[in-house]
């Protein structure tokens, strides 16, 4: 039976990436979606005919699904099932057996962390390691060393949710969209707060990235992904690489590689 097209579905807080890849594992099509906790299977198999109907691609014959967000991922594991005939794999660290997630709790380890591991493989030929930050809900740093060992991390707030929590707490600050402003000291208010909110997320980002490089025993390449990457892209001095589908890449190399 074919397995192809692969379809791909990394499942976030906010977003909702998908892909579709071919036999070479390349992927032919990608959407992002937002996350919703409140539709059913029903309303997800709608959604997933739409996008395929809509680019003239065929309907998947195999299935991958990573999510941090339940129950979609269970959502998306039933309308594939029903409506596509095709039985999903749910990524976690307890049915990957050539990773080792040396962690306190493997088991509590994100999934879309995991794909990142995957993902990084190719940036890790001159490497040891490498460090993953990934730009989300949550912006989490996944440090990685070869042979697939998930070494730990960081945890830290997101742009957005820093940003949003800041406005529900000042009632004179405008909602300003999260884009670098031209100079650090900012000389009105929306130029001073793009300033504090992402000149002062890339200092951050670039602190935290000398302590982990510090912490390991050599050298390591960063690479940024998720929804904000693009806006710190450039700004950040630590980061060697951008790559907007690195999860999701990750999310179907580690299908091929189980
Ligand atoms: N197209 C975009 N351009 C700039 N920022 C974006 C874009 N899409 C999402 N973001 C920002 O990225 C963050 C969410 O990233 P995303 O990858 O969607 O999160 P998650 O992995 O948690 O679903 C939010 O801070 C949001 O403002
Ligand atoms: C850290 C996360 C919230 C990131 O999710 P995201 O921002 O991509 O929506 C997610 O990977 C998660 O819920 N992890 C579980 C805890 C852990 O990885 O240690
Ligand atoms: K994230």
């Amino acid at each position: 039976m074919p397995a192809f097209p692969l379809l791909a579905v990394d499942i976030g807080n906010t977003s909702t990436v998908i892909g579709l890849a071919d036999e070479s594992l390349n992927l032919t099509h990608t959407w992002r979606v937002r996350t919703n906790r409140d539709v059913l299977p029903d309303d997800l198999a709608l959604q997933l005919h739409g996008l395929f109907t809509l680019a003239g691609a065929s309907a998947p014959r195999s299935a991958v699904l990573s999510s941090v967000a339940p129950p979609v991922g269970e959502n998306y594991g039933l309308a594939l099932r029903r409506h596509f005939m095709v039985e999903a794999f749910s990524v976690s660290a307890t049915n990957l057996p050539d990773v080792n997630v040396e962690l306190d709790q493997p088991d509590a380890v994100g999934a879309d962390r995991l794909c990142n591991l995957f993902g990084a493989e190719r940036y890790m030929s001159t490497h040891e390691y490498a460090v993953v930050v990934d730009f989300g809900t949550s912006t989490n740093f996944d440090v990685i060393g070869r042979g697939r060992r998930f070494l730990g991390g960081v945890l830290a707030t997101g742009a957005q949710v820093s940003a949003d929590a800041l406005f529900s707490r000042a009632a004179k600050l405008p909602r300003i969209t999260l884009q670098a402003p031209q100079t650090a000291i900012g000389r009105n208010t929306t130029h001073a707060l793009q300033s504090g909110l992402v000149f002062g997320y890339a200092e951050m980002v670039d602190g935290l990235l000398r302590r982990i490089r510090a912490e390991l025993p050599g050298p390591a390449v960063a690479i940024a992904t998720g929804g904000f990457a693009r806006t710190i892209e450039g700004i950040c001095r630590e980061i060697d690489h951008y790559d907007e589908t690195l999860t999701l890449r990750g999310l179907v190399e580690l299908w091929a590689s189980r």
